[in-house]
Formats: structure tokens, sequence, C-alpha cells
């Protein structure tokens, strides 16, 4: 894929001031978190954190090991409650919310983890194809060939888009640690989300597929107004991929500023 670079980026949908203080987004906003703080039993993880994410933004979560930033991911998809605080997820305050609606939310929503959790005995097409049992209420099971053959026309789109669609037919079980993380991006895309959350993606990638991938969200994100929310130790990917960084430390939202206003010396400061 091509590097497209800092330097040759379509401004992004919305910008923030450099301390986040008075961001004022001009699309509207997917996400919002507001005086979030999670603990877990006594210990707490971090602390009144509030943002806004406009429709369309790259965000890069950035901060050491154990700082929260898969638990924060974890609260702003609603899976995990915060402590304190409210967070609104497509106009949705996710805590607030009944079942039936967080079920409709999450359709919406696609999600990334560390662990890729792909059906290992299904193939990879109808691993992807169950990124969209959301959109079909009541269905828990499926594989590609009960699929109707838009759906599965989608997930062999996605895994043209993460260059995996010549092992559509192979078992999930017989992919590298990399291919099955590629799979997993594609069974979060194949729905078409509004919001992406994606951590760590390309902890398992060589370093060509890690460009692929994050130039893909890149594109999601510029290309179809997705929101992209992704957290990474690669300082050079969250500069180059993020409009924004959010960064954690010492359990508080210690950075909140545009990716062009930071250098790679202020993200490693916050590892100090
Ligand atoms: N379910 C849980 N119960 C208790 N503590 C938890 C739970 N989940 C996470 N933690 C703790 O919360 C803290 C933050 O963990 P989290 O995984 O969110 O950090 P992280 O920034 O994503 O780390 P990494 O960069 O290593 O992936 C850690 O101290 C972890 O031990």
């Amino acid at each position: 894929m091509t590097d497209l670079g800092v330097k040759n980026r379509a401004a992004p949908l919305a910008q923030s001031e450099p301390t986040g203080a008075a961001f004022a987004p001009v699309s509207p906003v997917d996400i919002e978190a507001r005086g979030v703080t999670k603990r877990f039993g006594e210990t707490p993880v971090f602390s009144d954190v509030s943002f806004r994410l406009a429709r369309g933004e790259a965000v890069a979560l950035v901060g050491a090991n154990g700082t929260g930033k898969s638990t924060l991911l974890r609260c702003l998809m609603g899976l995990i409650p915060a402590t304190d605080g409210s967070v609104h997820l497509l106009g949705q305050q996710t805590d607030r919310s009944k079942a039936s609606v967080l079920r409709q939310l999450r359709a919406n929503v696609g999600l990334v983890s560390q662990k890729h959790n792909l059906v290992p005995r299904l193939s990879v097409l109808s691993n992807v194809v169950h990124g969209l049992l959301g959109t079909y209420p009541g269905l828990r099971h499926w594989s590609h060939t009960l699929a109707p053959p838009p759906s599965r026309a989608a997930a062999l789109h996605a895994l043209e888009r993460v260059g995996l669609a010549h092992f559509a037919g192979r078992r999930a079980d017989r992919l590298s640690g990399g291919q099955s993380q590629r799979v997993a991006i594609a069974r979060a895309i194949v729905g078409a989300p509004k919001v992406l959350f994606a951590d760590e993606p390309c902890a398992s990638l060589d370093p060509s597929a890690g460009e692929d991938v994050m130039e893909l969200f890149f594109r999601l994100a510029r290309d179809e107004g997705v929101t992209v929310v992704f957290t990474s130790h690669n300082v050079t990917h969250a500069l180059k991929y993020g409009d924004r960084v959010l960064g954690l430390a010492q359990g508080r939202m210690r950075l909140d500023a545009t990716a062009a206003s930071l250098s790679a010396q202020d993200l490693r400061g916050l590892y100090d």
C-alpha cells in the first residue's frame, strides 16, 4: 500500500486544542467520556478522564503497560461499567442503555481486541461472516454457507482489504498469529462499523503488515468517516496514523493533542 505520510494527509474532520481542554468538534460527536473513573476493587486504574471524539477522527491511545488503555476501550464500548462518570457512544449513554439498545449499538461498532478469538475449526470466511451476526438478531451460530450472498461478498471484500482473500477457505486454526490478527480485523470491519476500536492491532504483525493495517484504518477514517480509536506502543504509528493522540499516565489522561502538534519525544515522555 502507498505510504501517505503525515504531511500528505487530508485535514482531520475535527481539531482539538493541544491541551484538549477546549476541544470543540465540528462534526457529530461519536464518543464522549465525561469524568470517567475506573477502579477494580480498591485499585484505581484511571480517574476523571474526559474527551469527545468527532466522527471520522483517527485517535491513538497511548501509555505505558498497565496504564489502562484496554480498560478504557472496554468502558467506551460499554463492555464494563465505569466506576464513576459516563460514556456516550453514538448518542447512547452506555451505562443507562437497555441490553437491546446496547446490542443494536454494538452492531455499529467494530472491535479488534488483543485476543483475536477466531473459531478455530471454521473457515476464515465463516469467521469473517461472524462479524455480521449482530445485524441478524436471534442468530447465534453461522457459517458462510448459511450466510446470504451479499454477506459472503462483504466478508470476501473485507478479507481483500486485509490482503487475505486467498485464505478464505482455510481453517482458522491453520493460520499464523499475524494472519489470524488480520482475519480478526476483517471480521471487525465487515459490518461497515461507524466506530472501530482496535487494541494494539499491530502487536503480532510484521512491520510491513502493520503499516498496511494502519493505512487501512487511516483510510476508513478519512474516506469512510469511521471513527477509529487504536491503542499502540508504536510512537511512529500514533503520530503518523492518528489525527489526535490521547495519552494515559499515572492514572490520568496526561495528553490530548493533535498528532501534528506532537513530536516523538513528547510521546516518549509519557513512558518516563
Ligand atoms: N478484570 C480486571 N480485574 C482486575 N484488574 C484488572 C482487570 N483488568 C485490568 N486490570 C488491571 O488494570 C490495569 C490496566 O490494565 P489494562 O490492560 O487496561 O492496561 P493497558 O494499558 O492496556 O496495558 P498494556 O499496554 O500492557 O496492554 C492493570 O493494572 C491490570 O492489572
